[in-house]
């Protein structure tokens, strides 16, 4: 048995997307709101009955948040295209040497109902 302990955060940013499919709203500079979840796992017998203390969690979590609040995306070093995609891999990487296992990270747009997962 495993316990799976999430934190929710948001983030707001600016990006622009080349895409194949033919959008001129997406090659321009646009800003989104991003709805992100990381949860982490742990034995479900632990002396300390936690998985771990969500302030060391959410310090690590706002470390990668600062890479990418209010900034421009596109420049953000190591996140590549700036797709949902790679905003999984930019912050399951970047919670990755933690005193966790990262089980998997959600970043959505509520707004226009995307959404996207990486598990581990
Ligand atoms: N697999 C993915 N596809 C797309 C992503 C993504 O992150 N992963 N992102 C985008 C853009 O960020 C875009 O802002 C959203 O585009 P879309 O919803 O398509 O809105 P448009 O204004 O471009 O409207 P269209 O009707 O598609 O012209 C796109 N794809
Ligand atoms: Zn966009």
């Amino acid at each position: 048995m495993k316990l799976e302990l999430t934190q929710r955060f948001f983030f707001d940013a600016a990006h622009t997307l080349e895409r194949a499919h033919d959008s001129a709203p997406s090659r321009r500079v646009h800003g989104h709101t991003y709805h992100a979840a990381v949860t982490v796992s742990a034995p479900a017998a632990t002396d300390s009955g936690m998985v771990v203390d969500l302030a060391l969690l959410r310090q690590g979590i706002a470390a990668v948040r600062e890479r990418l609040d209010h900034h421009l995306l596109d420049e953000v070093p190591g996140l590549g295209r700036p797709t949902l995609e790679n905003l999984c891999r930019f912050i399951f990487e970047g919670m990755a040497s933690g005193l966790w296992v990262v089980e998997r990270v959600d970043v959505e747009r509520p707004a226009s109902g995307d959404a996207c997962r990486l598990s581990r």
